[in-house]
């Protein structure tokens, strides 16, 4: 395989009352490929997005390795980690707003990015920017670039949030509950389009979610953790036909739109196909 663009090796990060949140995980993700990660709540998923990016709330210690791009990331300094995020790794939250700033029209807040990494201005820089909302599918992208975070859908919003996220051609996305704050029918629509995109670029993809069938529809191999730990890791068809652990056996039994999930194992062939949709309209 060749040199992984992230490579997690027996990582534990522990609170400061001694709690380990995480206890000797371990993970790859090679250039392109897309891994799922998935556990019920608290189990420790968002705490593995963050110490990826160096993001780790205070008191929080981390040992192990993270290699993320070839640079560690474990006790990194934080002029070496503001270099990596963004260009080697971005994250699409469950929350867009925690990405975005409400006082800041989108425009201004997705040029950030754009004139950082490409050193563009004036009209170049906001050419690049309604491009950018192109790109996540906004067919307005006049009137998003004008508007406050407040004024636009949950949809708008996260598709601004990912535009902002793709704005350095990162080689590694990862999305923590993406689409979990949104409407169904916008759910499948941001899922999707962040298939489409990922593909498109030839991004390495590390997807996160407590839900399986979402999980199922744009990744092709899955780490299942529990309480910090990781119970397995498998090809997804493998998880879905013949899960080892009963943890595992459960979250396949329980998963949401069952008969989806069993109908893709059927179809092997289509990891990254998820529901096909058309670019979103939802209205604020
Ligand atoms: N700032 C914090 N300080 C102390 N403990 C925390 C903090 N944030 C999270 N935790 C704890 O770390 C553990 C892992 O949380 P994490 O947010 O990674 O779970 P998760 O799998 O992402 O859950 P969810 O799906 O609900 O987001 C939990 O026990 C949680 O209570």
């Amino acid at each position: 395989m060749s040199t992984p663009i992230l490579d997690i090796e027996a990582l534990t990060v522990t609170a400061d009352d001694g709690r380990r949140l995480l206890d000797r995980i371990t993970l790859a993700v090679g250039p392109g490929e897309r891994v799922g990660m998935i556990g019920e709540s608290g189990s420790g998923k968002s705490m593995t997005a963050l110490a990826v990016m160096g993001l780790l709330p205070p008191g929080m210690t981390a040992t192990g390795s993270i290699l993320l791009g070839g640079t560690q990331v474990v006790a990194a300094a934080e002029r070496d980690l503001v270099s990596l995020r963004g260009r080697v790794a971005s994250v699409v939250f469950q929350e867009p707003l925690t990405a975005l700033d409400p006082l800041m029209r989108l425009g201004h807040q997705l040029a950030i990015p754009l004139r950082r990494h490409q050193n563009l201005r004036g009209s170049a820089l906001t050419e690049a920017v309604l491009r950018g909302l192109r790109e996540v599918q906004i067919s307005d992208p006049d009137r998003i670039a004008r508007a406050y975070p407040h004024e636009v859908s949950g949809g708008q919003r996260q598709r601004v949030a990912i535009a902002m996220a793709l704005a350095c051609a990162p080689e590694l996305l990862i999305a923590d509950e993406p689409t979990t704050a949104l409407d169904v029918t916008v759910q499948s629509e941001v899922l999707a389009l962040l298939d489409t995109l990922v593909s498109d670029r030839g991004m390495a993809l590390l997807f996160i979610s407590h839900d399986l069938a979402v999980v199922s529809a744009v990744t092709e191999r899955v780490l299942v953790l529990r309480s910090g730990v990781v119970v397995e890791a498998a090809p997804l068809t493998d998880i879905l036909r013949t899960p080892d652990d009963p943890y595992t056996a459960e979250l396949v039994a329980s998963a949401r739109a069952l008969d989806a999930v069993l109908d893709s194992v059927a179809r092997p062939t289509a990891p990254g196909q998820p529901a096909q949709t058309t670019p979103e309209e939802d209205s604020p």
